[in-house]
């Protein structure tokens, strides 16, 4: 039997990790975390992030081929394939803080790996990484390996959140990188027969390792673009009289283009893409690259320009002030079908709006009273 081990029961692990669960029945799934509390809570009946259709196949795996655990290197060392899932969010200090990407969480998996294993392992990077991590975790897994064989790929993962389940059943693409050498192409291989239980052959693409690292980032970095771009429209309908759902809905149509990913809003929020963006323009100037590195720098002033005119034309349409007037927040998640709250634009509009003495109220089903008070309270890098 193929055992995995998933390192990181958060909003990519676990749900991947179930669907792959299910999808595969005779492959042991273990997700591991270092997070006691969310670990006893994937182990009860209220699962520790709310995404539709999750708690249908948690349930009918879990027990069965799926587990989850707080002993992870016991499930690490027995392993076959080992999936890397944990968090890597914006350096907040040091050498690139406020772009770079913090890999402290990948970095101390990896010696992790490195250190229990006793047999030969695929590891593979779920989590989005800076281009030619690979090569780093390489060197760390290779340091003090024992004689035991490391085979490093790139998977990363492409689902959205509130559509998570919908988008691992039936995904526009499986991306997987790894070396071009026979342990590598074998690798990938053994991933895509995991993959091939449900997805069609043609629709898992292998490429080598740094293109898979960079398709991710491009991949987010594309999609801001698009709705910062409608974003930038919207400024100039507002000003002359346009509508801007007219103008996306007319230029969607042109097939070249497309329809999706150009609905203008408030700004885009998420763990990711800014993150990415960040992450994406920090690559650019490291390797010399100042033009490429300002034109995505601009996706995210734009996405910022948005959040704070929406604030200002609330205001000024009030009157120039929203001091002691009483404002109903509907949703305060950064999109609908998740409680998931990270660099939500409504943390901004609502400081906005408080910093000019609104009355706000504020409520979304699936955000708790605790965690927005908690995310209103703090600094920005906090
Ligand atoms: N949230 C999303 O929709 C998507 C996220 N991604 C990427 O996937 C990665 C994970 O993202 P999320 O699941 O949202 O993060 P998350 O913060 O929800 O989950 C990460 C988990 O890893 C655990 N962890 C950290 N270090 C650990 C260690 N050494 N050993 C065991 N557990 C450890 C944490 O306790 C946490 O529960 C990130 O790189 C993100 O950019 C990619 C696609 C979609
Ligand atoms: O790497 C990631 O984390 C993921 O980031 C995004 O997924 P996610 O952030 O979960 O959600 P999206 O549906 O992309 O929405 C992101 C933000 O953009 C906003 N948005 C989206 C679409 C649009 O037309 N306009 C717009 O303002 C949403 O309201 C939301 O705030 C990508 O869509 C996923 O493919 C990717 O895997």
């Amino acid at each position: 039997m193929v055992k995995i081990c998933c390192i990181g029961a958060g909003y990519v692990g676990g749900p991947t990790m179930a669907v792959i669960a299910l999808k595969c029945p005779e492959i042991e799934v273990v997700v591991v975390d270092i997070a006691t509390p969310r670990i006893n809570a994937w182990n009860s009946d209220h699962l520790p992030i709310y995404e539709p259709g999750l708690d249908d196949v948690v349930k009918q795996c879990r027990g069965k081929n799926l587990f989850f655990s707080t002993d992870v290197e016991k499930h690490v060392a027995e392993a076959d394939i080992v999936f890397v899932s944990v968090n890597t969010p914006t350096k907040t200090q040091g050498l690139g803080a406020g772009k770079a990407a913090d890999l402290t969480y990948w970095e101390s998996a990896a010696r992790m790996i490195a250190d229990v294993s006793k047999s030969d392992k695929i590891v593979v990077e779920k989590s989005t990484v800076p281009v030619k991590t690979a090569e780093a975790i390489e060197r760390i897994l290779t340091h003090n390996r024992k004689g035991i064989n490391f085979t490093i790929l790139s998977n990363p993962e492409f689902l959205a959140e509130g559509t998570a389940i919908q988008d691992l059943f039936n995904p526009d693409r499986v991306l997987i990188g790894g070396r071009e050498t026979p342990e590598g192409q074998k690798a990938i291989h053994t991933l895509r027969d995991v993959y091939a239980h449900w997805v069609p052959i043609d629709r898992i693409l292998c490429t080598n390792l740094w293109s898979a690292e960079l398709s991710k980032l491009a991949a987010n970095a594309f999609l801001a673009q698009r709705i910062s771009s409608v974003n930038a429209m919207s400024a100039l309908c507002e000003a002359t009289g346009a509508d801007v759902y007219q103008v996306s809905h007319s230029i969607g149509t042109d097939s070249r283009i497309g329809p999706k990913f150009l609905n203008a809003s408030v700004g885009f929020g998420g763990s990711c893409f800014q993150k990415d963006i960040l992450n994406l323009v920090y690559i650019c100037e490291c390797n010399g690259l100042p033009e490429v590195a300002n034109y995505w720098k601009q996706v995210i002033k734009v996405n910022d320009y948005q959040k704070a005119r929406f604030v200002n034309r609330v205001v000024s349409s009030m009157f120039n002030t929203v001091s002691g007037k009483k404002i109903a927040i509907l949703g305060f998640a950064f999109k609908k079908d998740t409680g998931d709250t990270r660099e939500t634009p409504a943390i901004d509009v609502c400081k906005g709006l408080i910093g000019d003495k609104a009355k706000s109220s504020i409520y979304d089903p699936q955000v708790s009273e605790e965690q927005i008070l908690k995310d209103l309270s703090m600094k920005k890098f906090d």
